[in-house]
This record gives C-alpha cells, structure tokens and sequence, in this order.
C-alpha cells in the first residue's frame, strides 16, 4: 500500500474522533505485515487525562487484534494543523516500544502537507525496552 493511501486511511480515521473538549480532531493508520490497515482516533475524557491520541489508539488496537511490536509496516497521522502534525511525547515513546526505529511514519495536515519521518527521527537518544536489565 502506498503512503497516500494510507494517509487517506487516517482522513478516514479522524472522522471517529471523540473530541468534547478540544475539538482537534486527529486521526491515524497504521500499516501491517499482511496489508491491514489499523484505525485510530483521539479520543478524550471528562478527566482530560485519561485522553488517549489518535497514534495511540491505532498502535494499541493493533496490538489487542494480535499484532507483534516491531513488525508494522507505515504509520500515517493527520490533524488540522499549519504545518503537518508532530505527535506528542507520549506517542513517541508508544512508537519507539511497539515499531522499528526505521519504521516509516506519514505526518500531514488537512491542507495537503505532508512530512516523511521515522520512528528514530521523532525521538532520538530514546529510552526502550532494551535499556532495561532483564530479571536473572
Ligand atoms: O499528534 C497528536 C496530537 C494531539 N492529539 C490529540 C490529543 C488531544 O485529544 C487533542 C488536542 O491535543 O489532540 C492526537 O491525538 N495526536
Ligand atoms: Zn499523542
């Protein structure tokens, strides 16, 4: 599947979002080994907190349907931003745990604009699983 595809796959996604309080509208797709895309939305909570991102929702329900970490294809996100969106901090360090650092990810914007990532590149110098000591 190409990006664009994808990055309609996430256009798509974003019409799900549960956004009361912000508004923002945000949506994902994530691609698998077999071709399956992933949907994901914001969606938010009366306690604000327990709001959970679009990028988010689509890695972990990925997961819930049985999907391994590591072994996602493309990551497409979407918002109505100026310039295409940036995930936030706890997203990235989501992605960093669940895909590959060179795993491709599609940031855009409603506009059209689009930016070519990687995992590694939205945070570099990351804490993972592999700086922790295994149990003896
Ligand atoms: O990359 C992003 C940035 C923000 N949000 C959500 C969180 C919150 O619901 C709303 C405003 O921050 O947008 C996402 O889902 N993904
Ligand atoms: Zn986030």
């Amino acid at each position: 599947m190409e990006a664009s595809q994808l990055l309609q796959e996430a256009i798509i996604a974003r019409a799900k979002a549960y956004v009361p309080y912000s508004h923002f509208s945000v949506g994902a797709a994530l691609l698998d080994v077999d071709g399956n895309v992933h949907h994901g939305c914001n969606i938010e909570n009366a306690g604000y907190s327990p709001s959970n991102c679009a990028e988010r929702t689509a890695l972990f329900s990925a997961i819930a349907q049985g999907h391994r970490p590591g072994s996602f294809r493309m990551l497409a996100v979407v918002g109505d931003t100026d310039e295409p969106i940036a995930p936030c901090g706890v997203c990235r360090q989501v992605m960093v745990e669940l895909c590959k650092p060179d795993m491709p990810v599609l940031l855009a914007n409603m506009k059209g604009d689009t930016r070519m990532t990687t995992i590694a590149e939205l945070l570099p110098h990351a804490f993972g699983p592999w700086n922790l000591n295994e149990p003896s």
